[in-house]
C-alpha cells in the first residue's frame, strides 16, 4: 500500500473476512494490518471444534505478519457484517496488539464500510507490557 488510506485498509479487512472459518459462531470477522514499511497482512476468524481454540481475525493477521519478519506496525482494520455497530477487539486481541506498541491505531468498521478510529493506548489503557521497544512510532 504505497500511501495510507483508510477506506482501503477497510476494504482488504472486507475480504478478509470472506474467507471467516467460523462455522459454530456463524460471526464472520476480517482484519487488515499496515506494517511501518506500507506492507499489508490480512487474516480472518478461525473456529474450532474445540471452541476456546479459535482464533480472532486480528490475531490471525499480526500473527501472519510476525512471522514473516514485521513487528512493527500502523494500522489494523478490522471488518464484521455488523451493520449498526463498529467491530471492536476483544480483551485478548487488545493485548495481543499492545504487544508490538501502544501508539498505533484501530480502525473499527460497519458493514457499510464506515469506521470508528482508536488507539491501541485507548482500547487497553493502563496496560501490562515487559518490553517497551516495540512502538510503531
Ligand atoms: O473482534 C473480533 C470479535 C470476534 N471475533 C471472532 C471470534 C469468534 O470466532 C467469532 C465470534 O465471537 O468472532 C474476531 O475474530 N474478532
Ligand atoms: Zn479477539
Amino acid at each position: 500500500m504505497s500511501r495510507f488510506n483508510p477506506k482501503e485498509l477497510v476494504q482488504k479487512s472486507q475480504e478478509a473476512k470472506e474467507q471467516a472459518y467460523c462455522p459454530y459462531s456463524k460471526f464472520r470477522v476480517g482484519a487488515a494490518v499496515l506494517t511501518s514499511d506500507g506492507t499489508v497482512f490480512t487474516g480472518c476468524n478461525v473456529e474450532n471444534a474445540s471452541y476456546p481454540l479459535g482464533l480472532c481475525a486480528e490475531r490471525t493477521a499480526i500473527s501472519k505478519a510476525v512471522s514473516e519478519g514485521y513487528i512493527s506496525f500502523k494500522v489494523i482494520a478490522i471488518a464484521s457484517d455488523l451493520e449498526d455497530c463498529f467491530i471492536s477487539p476483544c480483551g485478548a486481541c487488545r493485548q495481543f496488539m499492545r504487544e508490538f506498541g501502544s501508539q498505533w491505531d484501530v480502525y473499527m468498521s460497519k458493514s457499510d464500510g464506515s469506521y470508528k478510529l482508536m488507539t491501541v493506548e485507548e482500547l487497553l489503557p493502563c496496560s501490562f507490557v515487559v518490553l517497551q521497544t516495540r512502538c510503531a512510532v
